[in-house]
């Protein structure tokens, strides 16, 4: 499994291994026991999945806050989408700034996103499929979320946002300066 680094910390980039024979591929998507050598271990209890139909369809930018703040690790199942994560840890050295990453069925390529930083994704292909573990389970009285395209983020979907796809909740989610963030940095 190859780890790369992002410009987050915490916020690391893992390729598993493909197996390749002339059937196609086979890869262990997650291996808590590797992820733990590599000093990332988490304990995931709940996998998520979800089909966006259209390109451009944006999800996000979502947090759950504590008691039931999530770390997550995303992969692309089908298609391929442009994955970012937002730091929000109060007091944090990069606080408001992002890192994002293209995943595809293609590169096998997953973002691993600890508790304390916005997830959201938009989608490049048509019927894109993401994958992803949580830390802890979904607690809809603790979701939070910040708008895609909040100025003062800055962040760079690679396509014209002006058409995005978005949920009702997502198309009102606020700014991030008009959040308090349930997240402290800790060195
Ligand atoms: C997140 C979640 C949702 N749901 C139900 C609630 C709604 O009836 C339906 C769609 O939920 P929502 O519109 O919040 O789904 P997304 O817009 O894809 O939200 C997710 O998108 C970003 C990228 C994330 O990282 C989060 O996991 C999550 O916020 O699924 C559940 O039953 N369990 C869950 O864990």
């Amino acid at each position: 499994m190859n780890v790369e680094q992002t410009t987050l910390d915490g916020v690391v980039i893992l390729t598993p291994a493909r197996h390749g024979d002339d059937r196609g591929f086979f890869s262990e998507s997650w291996n808590r026991k590797r992820l733990t050598e590599a000093g990332l271990d988490y304990d995931f209890v709940q996998d998520n999945h979800s089909l966006s139909a259209q390109t451009g369809t944006v999800r996000g930018l979502h947090f759950q806050a504590p008691p039931h703040a999530q770390a997550k690790l995303v992969r692309c199942g089908r298609g391929r989408l442009f994955d970012v994560a937002v730091d929000i840890r109060q007091g944090s050295p990069t606080y408001g700034q992002w890192t994002g990453v293209e995943l595809s069925f293609e590169n096998g390529r997953q973002l691993l996103i600890p508790a304390g930083f916005l997830h959201g994704f938009i989608t490049r292909e048509p019927d894109t499929e993401i994958i992803y573990k949580c830390s802890d389970y979904y607690a809809p009285e603790c979701d939070g979320a910040v708008r895609f395209d909040d100025p003062d983020i800055g962040i760079d979907w690679g396509a014209a946002t002006g058409q995005a796809i978005l949920s009702q909740k997502d198309a009102a989610a606020p700014r991030l300066a008009d959040i308090h963030s349930p997240f402290t940095y800790e060195a």
